[in-house]
């Protein structure tokens, strides 16, 4: 990276793998995501089979000041480069976009934004679902790819394929969080035989460092906000919307207003209704 990245950037980041960096792990902002970030069990958070544990980053973006820390981390790492750092950042649809428009403004640099398929009108380049505008990104660009989560690493590879196949570089892959367990780097970095070995990746932390009492699970009892389903049946408790993150008509999870989420039969047993399977 170049020289003027910042020292008080420097400090908070370690190495952890071959082109793979992170925040370290005592740094404010990785504590404050690793208490901050709530997940799904397979069971009722993965609709399409994504786990084994589903991540919920709205909760992030729904916290200014956290949302404004993590920008600021990325501001911090990319700012002030000049001709050594990235001159485009392309954002994956959709939760990409959220982080990924906001860094491109504060460094003011071009956003480009790679659509899942049937989305993008005129000409476009594709690679497994994901399109790009075709000569949105060419020869001599040096690319940031933004996304919010780095899982199995398909996306990423996806990502990487549409940059560099205008003939682009990629000047690094930046993440809130990579799955530890999935090892979406190394899948990258092992890809076609290590075509993608040398691009590097930059994850705020990694799912492990996230609290148990996080999980969303309601048969443990605890949500978000580490309150039992017994305080919710006791407190004044109203519908606002409905999930259908499970799929399951059996097992619709109900978001309230106090960031429980439940099952319809935990959902009937609790307020006595006979709520239709969807709605
Ligand atoms: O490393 P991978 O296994 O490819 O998974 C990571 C991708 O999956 C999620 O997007 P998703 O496809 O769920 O789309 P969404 O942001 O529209 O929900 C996430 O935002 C990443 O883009
Ligand atoms: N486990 C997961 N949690 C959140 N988003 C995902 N996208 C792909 N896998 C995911």
């Amino acid at each position: 990276m170049g020289a003027t990245q910042s020292l008080a950037h420097k400090l908070i980041v370690q190495t952890v793998g071959p082109k793979h960096s992170r925040l370290r792990p005592r740094s404010d902002v990785a504590k404050a995501l690793g208490r901050a970030l709530p997940y799904y069990t397979k069971e009722f958070g993965c609709p399409d089979g994504k786990g084994p544990v589903y991540y919920e980053m709205g909760a992030i973006f729904e916290d200014t000041g956290l949302f404004r820390e993590v920008l600021s981390t990325f501001i911090a790492r990319y700012q002030g480069l000049g001709n050594e750092g990235p001159t485009h950042i392309v954002a994956l649809e959709a939760r990409g976009f959220i982080l990924g428009s906001c860094l491109a403004l504060a460094l003011e640099l071009p956003f480009v934004i790679i659509r899942k398929a049937a989305k993008l009108p005129g000409v476009t380049v594709g690679h497994a679902d994901n399109y790009i505008r075709a000569g949105a990104i060419r020869k001599g660009h040096r690319v940031l790819i933004v996304d919010d989560l780095i899982a199995t690493g398909w996306t990423a590879i996806s990502a990487i394929e549409l940059v560099t196949s205008g003939g682009a570089k990629v000047f690094e892959v930046a993440a809130i969080a990579d799955i530890s367990a999935m090892q979406g780097v190394q899948n990258v970095h092992e890809f076609k035989d290590g075509a993608f070995k040398d691009v590097p990746f930059f994850t705020l932390i990694q799912t492990s460092s996230t609290s148990d009492l996080l999980c969303c699970n309601p048969k443990k009892g605890r949500t978000a906000r580490n309150r039992t389903i017994e305080q919710v049946k006791a407190g004044n408790y109203k519908f606002l919307n409905v999930s259908s993150l499970v799929g399951k008509p059996e097992a619709i999870p109900v978001y309230d207003g106090n960031n429980v989420v439940l099952h319809q039969e935990d959902r009937t047993a609790i307020l006595g209704e006979n709520l239709p399977k969807r709605f």
